[in-house]
């Protein structure tokens, strides 16, 4: 008579989609009580046995007769964070919807870093075990002179062999070597590390480590963020590891950015909502109280209180002893929210984005889980937070791109919202002065609530835009990129004491390394893609790979000596302002400028308070920001996102237009813009200046209809990429084939269609080939289901070997 067992199914972390399903394991005794489903765990995997994290599904009870042959659970190392079944079923949920795995899934839904470093290690067992081959004799003798025990990857480095080396392997089998496995956890991440020089080092380095120990040397004890110092010399993570091991610098946290939100509380006077708000509020607040699940659309100008109305639903959320979240785009964009909602509520607000470290995101995580806080204010990943009774999801600017993740799992934040939402019976509201058209069509065909705010508060006018012809001016004689127009607005805004914002598109305006003489640009050995200078380090740095060299004393091609930098970065444009503004006080904010984490709100309070005159910056300045002094914008080098090949090109370029001219006329005065652009009969900026969105959405949505694009059809993507360029071709072309007689077969009659595989826009990206199948289909379950038999296959066929393949429904950019 045999007593049960308890055998527990895990899914393994770094497993491909197509391998990844449940496995069994036995369940030892003693860690019996903290496996069940959600824990994290470890255990051995794959032939070599090599130890790997995993995610445990379910657990269940069999007779110890049914049970031989499965290997063992080493060691729980997370049985607490994931316990919430609402999660657990989000876990399957992205699973089925995204096509990744279910460990990248956990990895998405648990707070960044609550994972472990797994580092294992050989011991010997038999000090006198005779070797059998010249291998085994190397593995031993270098073992003994260990003390008998070495981390398995440091020895097999060192003796040059596969970790999965049939020697070792032997051995272990032999008994004569003891593998085991130690879990570290990962709370130390990068962004809160920082490197100071040791004073008065002299002994040896190499030439690298050299030029960071003398970058780190003048600044002390302070140091500096260890991003900062690689992003200044260009050296690698390896070199600045070494560099401490030599004992020539430490590395410490950084705490000081706990600091980032830290606000007093009070202070803050809740408002009086004017009676449009007031209206949108009550209903919504009805819509509320109904328990039913709900979406809405606020769509409201720029300016007009939208914020104003989140604040009214948040504290009726709390009246009612539900929660909230609040989802912003970009955290950094919104520093003056998320103060304004500290001051309202203190404490019981968590902010959760990923500038803050990886402890501080686990204490706040679990401030969360221990009902200490009740508003979540956060990025894409905090729509995962572990709220257990939400009454209210807003999402900010909902149309913005970063709702959606780029990298496994390739979720949206807003179908997340709208399934935690339906489980919570809560309400979503995605606001914006430009809603994305997807969600404007749904909202016209009734499918969500539509509410309107069409004024700014208070009577405020939405600015006058004015377009200048950059074509009049070059022919009239201009080598600038600051038109006369806009050069005599910005003096006389000077003039009157006012503040200005100039807003440069980021694409097309970077500054490449030419030759004068043969025309070739200096490009990244690893993607073909030109390398941009930054003058902040004097590099040539690869925005795709993050490759940088120093600037090329001659060119590649022909030798010659004097490369010319062509191109009109932020940085040129701020030489010329300040040359058109002579004394003017000019705050330049991009990704050079903000590169160290607390930069953006001391940059944007020292711009509220009128230190600065003009801000100049990317894409960061058009959004959200609410300063009452701006009474001018400027937009340039616009074109280049019309220019663009997406289909969605338009929706963004109008969207950015909209924003960045929405940031002025705020306050008491009236704010007017100025559109830079070659191109000004384009029907697009036209609409975009006369910020005109409906006839603009109108206009597109019959655009799209006719080609048929979303919302009349779903796209979906599929990306293979290979370091070989022919490998990534055949996997692509087979996946058609499969696709193809899938949809003409047992699928037939799903609409499909199919185009590739065409390469990306930028074919060749850290040394690997990208290759796309694109899909006009629905976004239903059987369109998945056909999907995913169609990579089984593909990866039945060995055509998978060395490709990487990824499915999103969200494609960015690439369509
Ligand atoms: N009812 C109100 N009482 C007092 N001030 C208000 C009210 N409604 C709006 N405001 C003020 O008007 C300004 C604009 O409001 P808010 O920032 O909420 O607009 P928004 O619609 O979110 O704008 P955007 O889409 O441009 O970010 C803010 O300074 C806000 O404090
Ligand atoms: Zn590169």
């Amino acid at each position: 008579m045999s007593a049960a067992k308890r055998i527990a199914t895990v899914a393994v972390d770094g497993a491909a989609f197509y391998f990844d399903r449940g496995y069994s394991y036995l369940v030892p005794d003693e860690l019996a009580p903290q496996v069940r489903r959600g824990a994290r765990v470890t255990v051995p995997f794959g032939r070599g046995g090599r130890v790997r994290s995993a995610l445990v599904l379910s657990c269940e009870d069999r007779d110890a007769c049914d049970c031989t042959g499965y290997k063992t659970i080493a060691t729980v190392y997370d049985s607490e964070l994931c316990d919430s079944p609402e999660l657990l079923d989000l876990i399957d949920y992205l699973k089925e919807s995204t096509f990744c795995t279910w460990y990248d899934a956990a990895k998405a839904i648990l707070p960044a870093g609550a994972g472990v470093h797994i580092r294992e290690y050989l011991q010997l067992t038999a000090p006198d075990t005779a070797p059998r081959s010249e291998t085994e004799a190397r593995v031993l003798d270098c073992l003994a002179a260990q003390g008998g025990r070495a981390e398995l990857r440091a020895l097999c480095r060192q003796l040059e062999l596969e970790p999965g080396d049939r020697a070792i392997a032997e051995l272990l089998r032999r008994g004569a070597l003891l593998k085991t496995a130690e879990n570290r956890r990962r709370y130390v991440s990068d962004q809160a590390t920082s490197i100071a020089a040791t004073a008065g080092f002299s002994g040896k380095l190499t030439a690298k480590q050299q030029q960071l120990y003398q970058l780190l040397a003048p600044c002390g004890n302070t140091g500096m963020p260890l991003r900062a110092a690689l992003y200044q010399t260009g050296v690698t993570r390896s070199v600045a590891d070494r560099l401490v091991r030599a004992g020539a610098a430490r590395y410490f946290e950084q705490y000081d950015y706990k600091e980032v939100f830290t606000v007093e509380s009070g202070g803050e006077q809740p408002v009086q909502l004017t009676c449009a708000q007031q209206q949108i509020a009550a209903d919504i607040r009805g819509r509320m109280d109904s328990g039913s699940w709900g979406c809405d659309l606020l769509y409201g100008v720029t300016g007009s209180g939208k914020t104003v109305v989140f604040v009214d639903l948040i504290r009726h959320a709390l009246e009612q002893g539900r929660q909230a979240m609040l989802l912003v785009p970009e955290i950094s964009l919104t520093p003056q929210v998320i103060t304004r909602f500290k001051k309202l509520f203190g404490q019981r607000v968590a902010v959760i984005h990923s500038a803050l470290s990886v402890g501080q995101r686990l204490s706040e995580y679990r401030r969360i889980r221990q009902k200490e806080a009740d508003i979540v204010i956060g990025t894409r990943s905090a729509v995962f937070a572990p709220l257990e009774n939400i009454g209210l999801i807003v999402l900010d600017e909902e149309q913005e791109s970063s709702y959606h993740s780029d990298s496994a799992p390739r979720y949206h934040a807003r179908d997340v919202a709208c399934w935690r939402a339906r489980r919570h019976g809560a309400q979503v509201v995605l606001a914006s002065a430009t809603p994305s058209i997807d969600t404007y069509y749904r909202a016209k065909k009734g499918e969500i609530a539509l509410y309107q705010l069409p004024a700014r508060y208070a009577g405020a006018q939405l600015p006058q835009v004015q377009m200048v012809d950059m074509r009049a001016e070059m022919a009239a004689g201009a080598v600038e990129d600051l038109s006369r127009p806009l050069r005599r607005e910005l003096q006389k805004n000077l003039q009157a004491g006012k503040q200005s914002i100039l807003l440069l598109n980021r694409r097309g305006y970077h500054t490449s390394a030419t030759c004068p003489t043969c025309g070739a640009v200096a490009k990244c050995p690893h993607c073909d893609i030109p390398l941009t200078y930054h003058r902040a380090n004097g590099r040539l740095m690869c925005h795709y790979c993050g490759y940088s060299a120093p600037m090329a004393t001659c060119c590649d091609n022909c030798g010659e000596p004097h490369l010319r930098l062509l191109g009109a970065g932020t940085q040129k444009l701020e030489d010329e302002l300040e040359k058109a503004l002579p004394g003017a006080r000019i705050l330049r904010m991009d990704t050079d400028t903000t590169a160290s984490k607390n930069a953006h709100r001391t940059f944007l309070e020292a711009f509220s308070r009128g230190e600065y005159d003009v801000l100049v910056g990317t894409q960061m300045v058009a959004k959200g920001l609410d300063f009452p002094g701006v009474t001018l914008v400027g937009v340039l080098g616009i074109d280049n996102l019309l220019a663009g090949t997406s289909y969605q090109s338009y929706e963004r370029c109008f969207s950015l237009v909209t924003q960045v001219v929405g940031r002025g006329g705020r306050g008491a005065d009236a704010g007017r813009a100025i559109l830079q652009t070659f191109d000004p009969k384009n029907r697009v900026l036209q609409l975009a200046a006369k910020q005109d969105y409906d006839t603009f959405a109108t206009e597109e949505l019959q655009a799209r209809r006719y080609l048929l694009y979303p919302p009349y059809c779903h796209m979906a993507m599929f990306s293979l990429s290979a370091t070989q360029r022919e490998s990534c071709l055949q996997a692509g072309r087979a996946l058609m084939e499969i696709l193809g007689q899938l949809a003409t077969g047992e699928y037939a009659g799903l609409p499909l269609r199919l185009m590739g595989p065409t390469p990306f826009l930028v074919e060749r990206v850290g040394d690997r080939y990208r290759y796309k199948i694109i899909a006009k289909c629905r976004k239903d379950a059987r369109t998945r289901q056909l999907f995913r038999t169609a990579i089984l296959q593909l990866a039945e066929q060995k055509k998978l070997f060395g490709v990487r393949l990824a499915v999103d429904f969200w494609p960015q950019g690439e369509i």
